[in-house]
């Protein structure tokens, strides 16, 4: 594949959390078809925080090919993956347990390796050789769709603003074992990765997500890890928020349409 330069974000903001979820269902429902015609297959990294239920409205849909859907993780913390921190128990409670996806379809961290982030980190980033180098021969994951939460600090996955992890250039999966956020030890996707997908699709609701979100959008000169976000083109962002989130912010808002 050839990568151009990044395209300016796309911006949603609908009146409600719900009115929110019900687009960004619909939306997942499109890219999982678009991409399932395309190569068989459906390739997704999630977030945890606030994200994971977001994704309610998915739930009983029809045209979901769940057992082609092939799950990732943008961060996670190094942490059991029954532990009230891990990002995966989050989608497992509230996610996957109502959802068939097929259980070797979706690639947790190895709690192997939880004493060692390097070791963490370098068998995910062998998880994602095995999808995308052997499958796609692509020298890049890409990734049909990544969705990220933002943080009040404009984190997102676990690249928190300032830190060295920002300026990754090789791996692909990278540790961290001071996040300002707890728990401190986690291992996350780098900008190599995010910066290749498909599509990046943010989602943040709420008005305590307004200033930073402004931030983010109107002032992306400032260099917050989620303004950082910008997918080499033909890759694509979007960021799916409600009013409440978007009401300082002065950049275009386009209209949803699939
Ligand atoms: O620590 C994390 O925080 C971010 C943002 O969380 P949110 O609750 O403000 O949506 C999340 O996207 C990330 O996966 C998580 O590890």
């Amino acid at each position: 594949m050839v990568f151009g330069p990044p395209q300016d974000p796309i911006l949603y903001s609908f009146p409600s959390p719900n009115n929110l979820i019900d687009a960004l269902a619909s939306f997942v429902i499109k890219v999982q078809k678009d991409s399932i015609e395309k190569k068989g297959r459906f390739t997704i990294a999630l977030s945890g925080g606030s994200l994971p239920k977001q994704l309610n409205s998915l739930i009983g849909k029809p045209g979901l090919k769940w057992d082609l859907w092939h799950v990732y993780y943008a961060d996670e913390r190094a942490v059991p993956l029954d532990h009230p921190d891990s990002n995966h128990k989050l989608c497992s409670d509230v996610f996957y347990s109502k959802v068939p996806i097929p259980v070797q379809n979706i690639h947790p961290i190895d709690p192997n390796y939880l004493d060692d982030l390097d070791e963490l980190s370098d068998a995910y980033e062998q998880e994602l050789i095995r999808e995308f180098a052997m499958k796609d021969s692509a020298r890049y994951p890409v990734f049909d769709l990544i969705l990220l939460g933002m943080g009040p600090d404009g984190h997102t996955a676990s690249l928190f603003p300032g830190h060295e992890l920002l300026s990754e250039e090789d791996r692909w999966v990278a540790w961290i074992d001071d996040a300002p956020k707890p728990p401190p030890r986690r291992i996350t996707l780098t900008y190599l990765v995010i910066n290749h997908a498909a599509r990046v699709a943010f989602v943040a609701a709420g008005a305590e997500k307004a200033d930073t979100l402004h931030t983010v959008l109107d002032k992306p000169e400032e260099g917050l890890p989620a303004s950082r976000v910008r997918p080499a083109s033909p890759g694509q962002v979007f960021w799916f928020v409600d009013d409440a989130a978007s009401s300082k912010v002065q950049y275009q808002r386009a209209q949803f349409k699939l």
